[in-house]
């Protein structure tokens, strides 16, 4: 692992319960990635972000993830890993009866802001980031689906973090709204942030080219060392 690298997995093994998932897992995701994680429904593929962002255990091989050892984890150091990871799911997972601004707020003061103009001048950045002007004040409901799920990327860079995971992000929104999403992940990327998504959307896999990781029959396979097909996926 140097310091160009934001996750590293070696030997690892995915396990649900005491079922593995997925085994002998090897890859590493550098500063600045952007990568696909593909396969089947039921692949693996959320089991293996949970266990990247420390909601399952790594019970076998090793992986370091923003400079965090897996294997060494305790569930006191989980909300320190996940300062330093964005995360983003399908399910848009905004706090219902709040505004958008203290949905931000929130998370801001569970993760040590406590500078109120500091807060404000952050979150409206991170709004601005994702192309969201002027919502601060709205709640959730009022929003669009696609405009939920910006405000939910903006709430992933509240604390610059490395690289975000993202599962299935735009797996509830319509193809345009997704196509929306994705050109904001790719901003983010730009920028510098790595970014790793679980998607069923082959359109983006497509016409957007980039690193392939794929579950595959118990196995994690890895464009960067292997041909990867998007069929049987
Ligand atoms: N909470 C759980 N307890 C036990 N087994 C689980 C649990 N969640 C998932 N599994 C099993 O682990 C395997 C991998 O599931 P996982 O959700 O990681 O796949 P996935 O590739 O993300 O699927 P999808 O594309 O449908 O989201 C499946 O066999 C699934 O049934």
């Amino acid at each position: 692992m140097t310091n160009d690298t934001v996750i590293s997995v070696r030997d690892a093994s995915i396990f649900q319960t005491d079922t593995a998932v997925l085994e002998n897992v090897n890859f590493d995701v550098l500063k600045g990635e952007f990568a696909y994680l593909i396969g089947r429904t039921g692949s693996g593929k959320s089991s293996l972000l949970k266990t990247l962002y420390g909601d399952l255990p790594l019970r076998l091989g090793d992986a370091m993830v923003a400079g965090y050892s897996l294997r060494k984890l305790s569930r006191k150091q989980v909300p320190f890993l996940r300062r330093k990871i964005g995360i983003v799911f399908q399910d848009f997972q905004l706090l219902p009866d709040r505004t958008v601004a203290d949905n931000l707020q929130f998370v801001m003061r569970a993760t040590g802001w406590n500078d109120r103009s500091k807060m404000k001048k952050r979150l409206l950045d991170v709004l601005m980031r994702v192309g969201l002007g002027s919502v601060e004040t709205k709640m959730p409901h009022q929003l669009s689906g696609g405009e939920q799920q910006r405000v939910v990327i903006a709430r992933a860079l509240l604390n610059e973090p490395a690289i975000i995971l993202a599962d299935e992000p735009t797996g509830n929104l319509d193809p345009e709204v997704a196509e929306g999403i994705l050109r904001v992940f790719q901003e983010i990327n730009r920028s510098g942030t790595a970014v790793l998504m679980a998607t069923h959307n082959y359109q983006f896999v497509e016409h957007h080219k980039a690193r392939l990781l794929k579950c595959e029959r118990g196995h994690l396979l890895d464009s960067a060392k292997e041909t990867v097909r998007l069929s049987n996926a």
